[in-house]
């Protein structure tokens, strides 16, 4: 663990596993810290924040400059300790360091406009002022699946907004959290300022979550933990982020260019093996183009490669666990219990371990449990609508409102769809829309808040209301 400036183990020392999700072999051990260290941590982020608090925009931008630096030039040593313990294609690994570097240059760039106001007073002899200032100790909580962009994504926002910060990297991959540590030290953030906590995540989440001193719960994962998180953290009224859980529909109309909306919906099903939050969970597809789309959609995914993330041009590696991997067994079998057809896949991969086909079901229903629970898997339903309501009612028809997509050629059609889909975010003729200088996050069960673009850094920044008063000469 990396706690105010200094490496250390666990107080009791012990440790626990990283296994390599491709080989199921372990790749090391982290310290199995927890509730004390988590506690000294957040006690090294209170005072350093006294002073980090107070540097100035342009000092804290400079720091992060560094860092980009810094995170640019281990790219390919990053990329392969993510794929070592994620499992994901060194391609994708390479973009998500690049996409994690990416967020840290954006918010070293947002640190210099974090303006205040001049209000125009309603009484003589005061002046009015609303200005923004960091809110303080923040915690920050983060999945597996992208172990270091989600990461980004958390601390650049508060290191600009003047905060300091306890991470908790996913107890699967919590390398790439503990070299941020080591990298933020590089780049000359003083002791304190950022702290990564390894262990038991009860522990450390009910520590960050309950401790006065903390003044902000930031957490990327599953809608079940954030419920939990929230709960915890409303007993001291913590302001808190939440980038929870997702159930993407893919829509299909008629109108569609199909050859780009199976492009599309390659990128937006199979990336990191179907495990992220935006990754599509039903595709629906108008009734007029139904076959065409099934079949096109399955010899594109017939071509793709699965194996050892490692190796040069795997495209899909294995499921993160043996867990996972059941979790998709189980989902498969529900949906032929109930009438799916398996077009292509439907088994684990040759290779064994966590390695399974990416699969094509087609005449998916309502009935099946993946209409409603998140797949995080090599998945992809196929369902069929009739008309432009019903495919909107059918997509909305979820307590999720993470990402949505559709493909259209009718430019009515795109603002209605795009205005009718409760989302926080909405792919036209797209199936890969991430960016840093984009607002990311949902609505409904799949959270509040945003990451990236100009918002992002508002959720570490109070605003304070200044009233300045006795200014006018007779007060002299
Ligand atoms: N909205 C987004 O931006 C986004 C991004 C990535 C992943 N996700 C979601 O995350 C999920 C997959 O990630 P995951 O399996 O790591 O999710 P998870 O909720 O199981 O774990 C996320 C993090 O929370 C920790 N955690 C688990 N239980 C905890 C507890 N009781 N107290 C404190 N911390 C606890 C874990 O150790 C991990 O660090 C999916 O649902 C996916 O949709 C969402
Ligand atoms: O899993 C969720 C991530 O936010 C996916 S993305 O790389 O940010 O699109």
């Amino acid at each position: 663990m990396y706690i105010a400036g200094a490496w250390c183990d666990a107080q009791s020392g012990g440790t626990l596993d990283v296994d390599n999700p491709a080989t199921g072999t372990a790749i090391g051990t982290i310290a199995n810290g927890g509730a004390a260290e988590t506690r000294r941590a957040i006690e090294a982020a209170h005072t350093a924040f006294l002073s980090f608090s107070k540097t100035t925009a342009g000092e804290r931008a400079e720091m992060l400059r560094r860092l980009h630096q810094l995170i640019l030039e281990n790219q390919e040593e990053l990329a392969q300790i993510l794929t070592r313990e994620q499992g994901k294609p060194l391609a994708e690994a390479r973009g998500e360091i690049g996409m994690s570097a990416a967020y840290v240059l954006w918010f070293a760039e947002e640190a210099r406009r974090v303006y205040g106001e001049i209000i125009p007073s309603p009484w003589h002899g005061r002046r009015l002022l609303a200005t923004r200032q960091p809110v303080g100790v923040v915690g920050a909580i983060t999945p597996w699946n992208f172990p270091s962009s989600m990461l980004a994504r958390k601390i650049a926002p508060a290191l600009a907004a003047g905060c300091t910060i306890v991470c908790k990297p996913a107890t699967q991959t919590p390398y790439s959290g503990l070299a941020w540590g080591e990298l933020c030290a590089r780049a000359g953030f003083p002791a304190g300022v950022v702290n990564v906590i390894t262990g038991s995540a009860r522990e450390i989440g009910g520590e960050l979550t309950s401790n006065p001193l903390v003044r902000k719960i930031t957490f990327t994962g599953s809608t079940e933990v954030g419920k939990v998180l929230l709960a915890q953290a409303a007993g001291t009224v913590k302001k808190v982020s939440m980038e929870l859980g997702g159930n993407a529909p893919f829509i299909v109309f008629d109108d569609a260019d199909i050859d780009r909306a199976v492009e599309g919906g390659i990128n937006a099903k199979f990336r990191n093996t179907g495990q992220t939050c935006v990754c599509t969970n039903r595709f629906y597809v108008q009734a007029g183009v139904y076959d065409e789309f099934v079949e096109k959609l399955s010899r594109a995914t017939q071509k793709l490669r699965v194996g050892p993330g490692a190796e040069q041009g795997v495209e899909l590696g294995p499921l993160i666990d043996s867990q996972s991997l059941g979790k998709v067994e189980e989902l498969l079998a529900d949906a032929v219990g109930k009438g799916g057809q398996v077009v292509t896949g439907g088994r684990r991969h040759e290779l064994g371990g966590n390695f399974f086909e990416p699969t094509i079901i087609a005449e998916a229903s309502a009935a099946m449990r993946f209409s409603r629970e998140e797949i995080f898997g090599p998945l992809a339903p196929v369902f069929r609508f009739e008309t432009e309501e019903e495919a909107v009612r059918l997509a909305n028809d979820t307590e999720y409102g993470l990402a949505c997509y559709f493909y259209t050629r009718d430019l009515g059609r795109a603002f209605r769809a795009s205005e009718a889909l409760d989302y926080g975010i909405v792919g036209v003729n797209e199936g890969l829309v991430t960016t840093e200088v984009a607002p990311f996050g949902g609505v409904k069960e799949s959270g509040m808040g945003r990451e990236g673009s100009r918002h992002g850094i508002e959720d570490y920044l109070e605003v304070k209301y200044v009233c300045m008063g006795g200014l006018d000469a007779s007060a002299a």
